[in-house]
């Protein structure tokens, strides 16, 4: 998937260009950028801005335009009217989500627009948003009206969209312990609540236009798409760090991208033709862990299951660190040994699926339960001392382990590999 990014560049990376580079990287997706203006800005000052000329503008939109498919685009820092122009008469005809995230001003007080650029601002690249993203004060200035209880931010959100906006998000909207978006949709408005967590910092609004971005252009809905932006901003503010001697910088873990592909498998998991027949009594798990992990903590899986209902196959509960315990402590046993193997996921034991493992070419290996020493059995290690017979059984990478079950025990397979996806493809190769 290809995203492109239209703003400044900001060297201190907390904002701009940058900063959507680090958000798509970190999310999977190939960045492309439009640079519309170069700033001089750090963590506790803003210096200058020099736009770009308008040649420039257009032989980067041409670069990109004629050689990629796009998914979607961000439009951030535009700074004047020529600027505004090409980037409408590039743009005006696209069928792809584009978020627009009005920035104005910087956290450090910085002008991000000419003032005499603004009316153009409204007219030219407000009408391009499938979503607009003003934090208040940016929706208080394109409106000119102050949010108040008489200016609700569903009025004001209102006179945006009246702009042709089709879509309007107003956020950071304080109280006392919560930050809260209004979000206005063409026939639907609410609020995505949150807590308020006590850190200024550069780039919140940039990480979170970005994250919509991306969540639309996987054709999620507007819904959700903010709800992921809300929690993946959050996220990033959280894990702020003082880097440079001003505010904090907002930092994206790459925790995200681990959720994210967990998250994408399963959906595809879920959906598979005939997949329920694979599904075992005790149900399955799907889990996908951080680079060398040292507990079941450092490993994403369902804090419920992947369960059978009737001949469908639902996700019951939510990803979460330490949400497997059976599924997480084979793939622990394995990554001991295998550090590339980082996911893994349980099947329905059956003999038709074991003949299909073995005429692919998947590497095979097993434990007997039965032969399990009693001093293992006390200890309650069971599954760590089935993985290590298997693997010792194997000459290389087992990518399937299996047992037959025990008495009370039910028979079970494990397929390993070393991304969610990686497991996927393997499953497509002995599933039914
Ligand atoms: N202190 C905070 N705690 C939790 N969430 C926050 C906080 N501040 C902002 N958010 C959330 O972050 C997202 C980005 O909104 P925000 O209002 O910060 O954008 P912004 O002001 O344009 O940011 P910036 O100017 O730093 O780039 C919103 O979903 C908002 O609710
Ligand atoms: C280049 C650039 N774009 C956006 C922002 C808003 O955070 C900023 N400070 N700098």
């Amino acid at each position: 998937m290809n995203i492109l990014s239209i703003g400044g560049s900001d060297p201190s990376s907390g904002a701009g260009i940058q900063s959507d580079i680090r958000v798509f990287s970190a999310l999977g997706v190939h960045t492309l950028t439009v640079i519309t203006a170069i700033t001089s800005q750090n963590t506790s000052k803003f210096g200058m801005v020099e736009p770009v000329s308008s040649k420039i503008l257009q032989k980067q939109l041409e670069s990109v335009f004629s050689d990629f498919k796009i998914n979607g685009v961000k439009i951030g820092m535009v700074y004047n009217s020529k600027i505004i122009k090409i980037i409408h008469q590039q743009l005006k005809k696209l069928k792809i989500p584009i978020v627009v995230d009005p920035v104005i001003r910087s956290t450090t007080g910085g002008s991000l627009i000419e003032n005499n650029a603004r009316k153009d601002f409204q007219k030219y690249i407000v009408p391009l948003a499938t979503i607009i993203t003003p934090n208040k004060k940016e929706a208080e200035l394109l409106t000119k009206m102050k949010i108040s209880t008489k200016n609700t931010p569903e009025k004001v959100a209102k006179e945006i969209q009246n702009m042709g906006a089709k879509n309007v998000t107003i956020t950071g909207i304080e109280e006392k312990k919560k930050v809260s978006d209004f979000v206005l949709e063409k026939n639907s408005k609410y609020i995505i609540s949150g807590e308020k967590i006590p850190k200024i910092n550069h780039g919140s609004g940039c990480i979170h236009s970005a994250a919509v971005v991306y969540s639309l252009a996987k054709k999620k809905s507007i819904k959700e798409s903010l709800y992921f932006a809300k929690k993946f901003t959050y996220k990033s503010i959280k894990n702020a760090k003082k880097i440079g001697k001003g505010i904090a910088i907002t930092d994206i873990q790459s925790k995200n991208k681990i959720e994210d592909e967990l998250s994408s498998a399963i959906t595809k998991f879920i959906k598979l033709k005939g997949i329920y027949k694979n599904i075992p009594e005790c149900q399955t798990n799907f889990v996908f862990s951080k680079q060398r992990p040292k507990s079941t903590k450092d490993v994403l899986g369902i804090s419920g299951r992947i369960v059978k209902a009737g001949t469908n196959v639902l996700v019951a509960g939510d990803l979460k660190y330490g949400g497997s315990k059976h599924v997480a402590t084979a793939l622990l046993s394995m990554n001991k040994k295998y550090p590339g193997i980082c996911s893994a996921i349980n099947l329905k034991y059956q003999s038709t699926t074991l003949s299909k493992i073995k005429k692919s070419k998947l590497e095979v290996s097993s434990y007997d339960r039965s032969k399990e020493p009693k001093h293992v059995k006390i200890k309650g290690s069971t599954i760590r001392w089935g993985i290590n017979s298997a693997i010792k059984n194997s000459k290389k990478i087992p990518d399937v382990i299996f047992h037959k079950g025990d008495f009370g025990k039910e028979p079970m397979i494990i397929v390993f590999g070393k991304t969610p996806e990686n497991v996927l493809e393997k499953i497509l190769k002995i599933k039914g």
